[in-house]
């Protein structure tokens, strides 16, 4: 794990760089800077995990490439430690303050660095681990309510600033009460998953998002898409269902496992909660229709 790893040494002195690159190069993949700008261009284009950040270089010094990376929402989380011939007190203090995460005084010892770089790599591991486990649910593996209540925020900004469409479907499996009461709850669990997975599997791109809402309904969010594309969509996956045909004797509706989908398109002057809303209602209509269908709100 660790060889994949990442760690940019940005460090004007080529004698340094080639220090550092020969001590890392065993157990890390290193990347490497001559100065400042080049370390913002590399950080941006390779997002490491470690940044080993000189802090006396000319035209761009250590804290203005800090706050630079700091600035650019790809590279705004990155790890980094300075490394300085200022070696006095003060010096690491305001190294510290001004956001690194640790401060190296030159000359260092071979050791101590790689001892350091371990621990702040391992700190990076254990932070998007929680990051992870923050946003994803547990048992389908989908997002979850949390990391939908954000993105379905953002997207709905993106969508009012550019003028661009937006839908939101939600999905319920149908008569999953007498699934779970006929199969018993683990294959309930199961059943849950591989829809989960049907519907991670239909989503576009990096963008579209599924979460798990709660019990067993989902939720889609679908920036760029108009109605007629995201019910497209919704056909698509109940087919994907179909073919799936996962056996659900007890449900009046199919011999299989069938879904429910109600979605909405934004409309102009609607806030997300009425999207949410509008969605809500039709997939409630599609219930009351008979079940294992699609009903759409259209936008305007
Ligand atoms: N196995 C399993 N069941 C769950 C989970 N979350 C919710 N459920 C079950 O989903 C069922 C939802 O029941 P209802 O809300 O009555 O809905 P339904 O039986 O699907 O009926 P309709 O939605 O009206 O078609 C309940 O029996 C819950 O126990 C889960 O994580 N695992």
């Amino acid at each position: 794990m660790n060889s994949l790893q990442k760690v940019l040494v940005a460090d004007d002195d080529a004698i340094n760089r080639e220090v550092l690159a020969e001590l890392l190069k065993p157990e890390y993949t290193v990347l490497l800077a001559k100065d400042g700008a080049q370390a913002l261009e590399r950080a941006a284009r390779h997002v490491p995990d470690l940044i080993l950040l000189d802090v006396m270089m000319p035209d761009m010094d250590g804290f203005e490439v800090l706050r630079r990376l700091r600035d650019d929402p790809r590279t705004a989380d990155v790890a980094v430690i300075f490394v300085s011939g200022m070696g006095r007190p003060e010096d690491e203090a305001n190294g510290l303050k001004a956001g690194a995460s640790d401060y190296i005084a030159k000359p260092f010892n071979a050791t101590v660095v790689m001892a350091r770089v371990a621990l702040h790599l391992q700190m990076v591991r254990q932070r998007r681990m929680l990051e992870r486990l923050a946003h994803v649910d547990g048992l389908t593996e989908l997002a979850n309510r949390r990391r939908f209540d954000e993105v379905f925020e953002q997207e709905y900004q993106r969508a009012r600033r550019q003028g661009t469409p937006l839908s939101l479907a939600l999905l319920d499996i149908d008569s999953f009460k007498q699934y779970n009461d006929h199969y018993g709850h683990p294959a309930g669990d199961r059943a849950l998953r591989a829809v989960a997975r049907l519907t991670a599997a239909g989503m576009r791109g990096p963008s579209d998002l599924a979460a798990r809402y709660g019990g067993e309904e989902l939720v889609l969010v679908l920036p760029d898409t108009d109605a007629g594309q995201a019910q497209a969509l919704m056909a698509d996956m109940r087919a994907g269902l179909d073919r799936m045909a996962i056996e659900h004797v007890a449900s009046p509706v199919a011999p299989v496992l069938t879904v429910s989908v109600g979605g909405a398109t934004l409309c102009p002057g609607e806030d997300p909660a009425e999207l949410f809303a509008a969605a809500d209602a039709h997939l409630y209509r599609a219930k009351q229709a008979g079940r294992n269908r699609v009903m759409w709100r259209a936008g305007a």
